[in-house]
This record gives structure tokens, C-alpha cells and sequence, in this order.
């Protein structure tokens, strides 16, 4: 969904807000994994969260916060699995536009990440370079949906150390583009590589997205 953001004051302190409880609610799950608590404290603590999600249910919304482009032109989208402030699925990931408009993204993963014992999940990777490839066709000016992706799993991934996304378009055919990228440690070395095709919805090029 896509909407022209007013930005009034309300609407950016009700999502700073949601920014804050999405903070917490990370730190929630964190917690939930890595807990050794008595069976009893389990009990207590989820009779305790279940009415809190009520008093959040009390008013809901049809789907997440939506991609918007705010008034500096610039897209947000708080609702995003991998990016949106206002997800706590999300890492969250902070992917900046590079000047050679790449993509890159300095990212920790965690416990609640772990697939194979002490890794992350090879589907959380993949996750991850599917945005950054997305990212860096948008910049490139051929925004699309992911058609195939194809990724290269090089050595594990570690959770709680620093690590380094980075994704570069590569070229265009028609509606079709294509782009590459890695999670690499600081130094350099890939961990995994991916490679993207995305597609230019026929629609989004009759009909195009605003800013
Ligand atoms: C996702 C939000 C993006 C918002 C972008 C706006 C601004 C960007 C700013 C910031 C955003 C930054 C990063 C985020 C971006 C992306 C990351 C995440 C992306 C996703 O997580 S996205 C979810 C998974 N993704 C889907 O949910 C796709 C479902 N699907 C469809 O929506 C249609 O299927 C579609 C649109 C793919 C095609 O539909 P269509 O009708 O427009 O095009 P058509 O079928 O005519 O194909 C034209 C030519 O593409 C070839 N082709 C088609 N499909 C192919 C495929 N799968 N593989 C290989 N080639 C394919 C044909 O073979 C033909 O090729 P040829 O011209 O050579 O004959």
C-alpha cells in the first residue's frame, strides 16, 4: 500500500512512539529465547502478556504501517519485516544508500536468529540480502518485486558479531533488473552471496509510485 504522508506532528510522535514499543517488544522476544526462568515465572510473566496484547488489540489496525513517501521524498515503510521501526520482527536493518548508490547495511544478528546451533537461519540471510538487492535496483531507478533469488551459502553466520551487507545493481533488460550482494564479516569476507532478478510490475510502470 502506498499513501502520501501528511507528516503532521501526531502521526510522527504516535510512530516514535511505536518505534519505542517496538524497542521493547524485541527485547521481549530476546528475553523469551535466551530465558532459564522457573516454570512458574514462564507462567506468570505469560498470564501478564496476555493482557497487555489485549489492551494493544483494543483498537487495530487492517494490516502494518504502510510504505510511504514522506514529505522529503525520501520512502518509509515503519510496517516492513526486515527495515520497519514499527515491526519487531525486523532486525531491524539500516540500509543506507552508498554515492555510488549501493546498497550497505551494518548489521548484528541474534539468538532469536539462530538456525543451525550458534548460526543464523539461512532463511533470515536470505531475507536479508532479498532487501538489500531490492534496495539496490530502487536506487538504481528499476524498483521491483523479487522475481528469483539465488544464494550462495559460503561459511556459517554468526549472531552477536558485527557483519556488513552490501548489494550493487548490475544491469537492466526491459522491466527485468538484476543485482548482487553479500553479508560479509568486517574485514571483508563473504559469509554469503546472493544474486537477484526483480521485476518492474507492469503496473508500477503505468502507474508510478509517487515521489
Ligand atoms: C516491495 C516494495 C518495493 C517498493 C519499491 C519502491 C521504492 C523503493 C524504495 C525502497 C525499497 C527498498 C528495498 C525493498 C525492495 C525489495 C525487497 C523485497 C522484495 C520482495 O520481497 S517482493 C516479494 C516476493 N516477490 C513477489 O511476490 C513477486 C510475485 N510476482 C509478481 O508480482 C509478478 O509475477 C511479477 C511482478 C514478478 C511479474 O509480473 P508482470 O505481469 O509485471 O510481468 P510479466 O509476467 O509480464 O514478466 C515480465 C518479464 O519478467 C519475467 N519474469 C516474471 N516473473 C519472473 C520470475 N519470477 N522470475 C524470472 N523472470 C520472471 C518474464 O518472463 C518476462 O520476461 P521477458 O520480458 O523476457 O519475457
Amino acid at each position: 500500500m502506498t499513501t502520501d504522508l501528511a507528516s503532521t506532528e501526531d502521526a510522527d510522535a504516535l510512530l516514535a512512539a511505536l518505534a519505542v514499543l517496538t524497542r521493547q517488544a524485541r527485547e521481549l522476544v530476546d528475553a523469551v529465547v535466551l530465558t532459564d526462568v522457573p516454570e512458574s515465572e514462564i507462567a506468570a510473566v505469560t498470564a501478564e502478556l496476555g493482557v497487555l496484547t489485549e489492551r494493544l488489540r483494543a483498537r487495530r489496525r487492517t494490516s502494518p504501517q504502510p510504505f510511504e513517501i514522506g514529505p522529503d521524498g525520501v520512502p518509509r515503510h515503519a510496517g516492513n519485516a526486515v527495515t520497519g521501526s514499527a515491526n519487531p520482527h525486523a532486525l531491524p536493518l539500516v540500509v543506507q544508500t552508498t554515492p555510488e548508490r549501493t546498497a550497505r547495511a551494518e548489521l548484528t544478528f541474534r539468538p532469536t536468529h539462530e538456525g543451525p546451533p550458534a548460526s543464523v537461519h539461512g532463511g533470515i540471510s536470505a531475507m536479508i540480502l532479498d532487501h538489500m538487492l531490492g534496495h539496490a535496483v530502487a536506487v538504481a531507478g528499476v524498483a521491483g518485486m523479487t522475481g528469483t533469488l539465488t544464494v550462495r551459502y559460503l561459511r556459517r553466520v554468526p549472531y552477536g558479531e558485527p557483519l556488513v551487507a552490501t548489494a550493487e545493481y548490475t544491469r537492466s533488460e526491459g522491466r527485468k533488473s538484476w543485482s548482487e550482494g553479500r553479508i560479509a564479516l568486517p574485514d571483508g569476507t563473504p559469509l554469503v552471496e546472493a544474486t537477484g532478478l526483480f521485476v518492474t510490475p507492469r503496473q508500477w510502470v503505468e502507474n508510478p509510485l509517487p515521489g
